[in-house]
């Protein structure tokens, strides 16, 4: 048995638990976040991060010196990019004074991500390009079909806009399916928007590796970048999420987005 000290925080009521690695001694097996993760058995969460030096990542060929988030969702899979994760990650790093400026550059699987903690006590992220596909896409939940927008934000996105009742009303317990399978070899996080006026969407998500959660920030980025593609949208883009609210604006096409990051407490557990 080992003893671990971990953090738990969350952004928008997308919980994460956050496990400091400085060393890379850490051994990430989908059985280990799978229980750590679990909300009766364990800590619960929707995803695990671990806080380690980017030297420690072997498939990292960049700055070594800077800290890696190191994703892994609830059932053990391990995913490019965490919009809600990289805000909770930075508040970490802050806090637990392993950085000593308020902006600065986070690895991520996706490639470095800059964050810059407001003066409103608020976390901007630099999440690069949202890529828009025009590729025919569509998703079906409980025998209704939805065409969808396919958007890569370092992880995969499926968007379809729905009316604000069935926004309401759609049943997440299950998984959304897609079509075609080939779409998304990979799997792919499903959000379902209502459009509430200009620049304005209400949205919830179906994540891959977890089910429906409260908030997803590269959802939320998806989301806004197939609005914007279809009506033309130029300015912010404010998304209301059932965990909260989060807002995205576009410089040059590159996706910035803006949200609260909070560190609930820390503790030990043992495995
Ligand atoms: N909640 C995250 C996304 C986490 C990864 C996702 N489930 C995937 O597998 O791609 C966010 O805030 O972006």
């Amino acid at each position: 048995m080992r003893r671990y000290s971990f953090h738990k925080g969350h952004g928008t009521r997308n919980d994460f638990i956050i496990l400091d690695d400085s060393y890379g001694m850490h051994d990430m097996q989908p059985d280990f976040i799978k229980v750590l993760s679990d909300r009766h058995a364990g800590i619960g969460a929707d995803g695990v991060i671990r806080v380690v030096r980017a030297g420690s990542v072997g498939e990292w060929d960049g700055d070594p010196q800077l800290w890696f988030m190191d994703y892994h969702n609830a059932d053990g899979s391990v995913a490019e990019m965490c919009g809600n994760g990289l805000r909770v990650f930075a508040r970490h790093l802050v806090n637990e004074q392993l950085v000593t400026t308020g902006s600065f550059d986070v690895a991520t699987r996706a490639g470095v991500k800059h964050v810059e903690i407001t003066s409103h006590g608020l976390i901007s992220t630099d999440i690069g390009r949202a890529e828009v596909s025009d590729e025919a896409v569509s998703v079906t939940l409980d025998g209704r079909e939805w065409s969808a927008t396919k958007v890569d934000v370092g992880n995969p996105h499926a968007v379809a806009f729905v009316d604000e009742g069935v926004l309401a009303e759609l049943d997440l317990h299950r998984a959304p399916t897609w079509e075609p399978a080939t779409a998304f070899p990979e799997g792919v996080n499903v959000e379902f928007v209502h459009v509430d006026g200009p620049g304005k969407l209400s949205m919830r998500v179906f994540e891959r590796g977890v089910g429906e959660t409260m908030s997803c920030g590269t959802g939320v980025v998806a989301s806004a970048a197939a609005y914007r593609e279809a009506s033309g949208h130029e300015c912010a883009v404010e998304v209301t999420v059932p965990g909260g609210e989060l807002s995205v604006d576009f410089v040059g096409g590159q996706a910035r987005l803006t949200g609260p990051a909070v560190i609930i407490g820390r503790g030990e557990f043992w495995i």
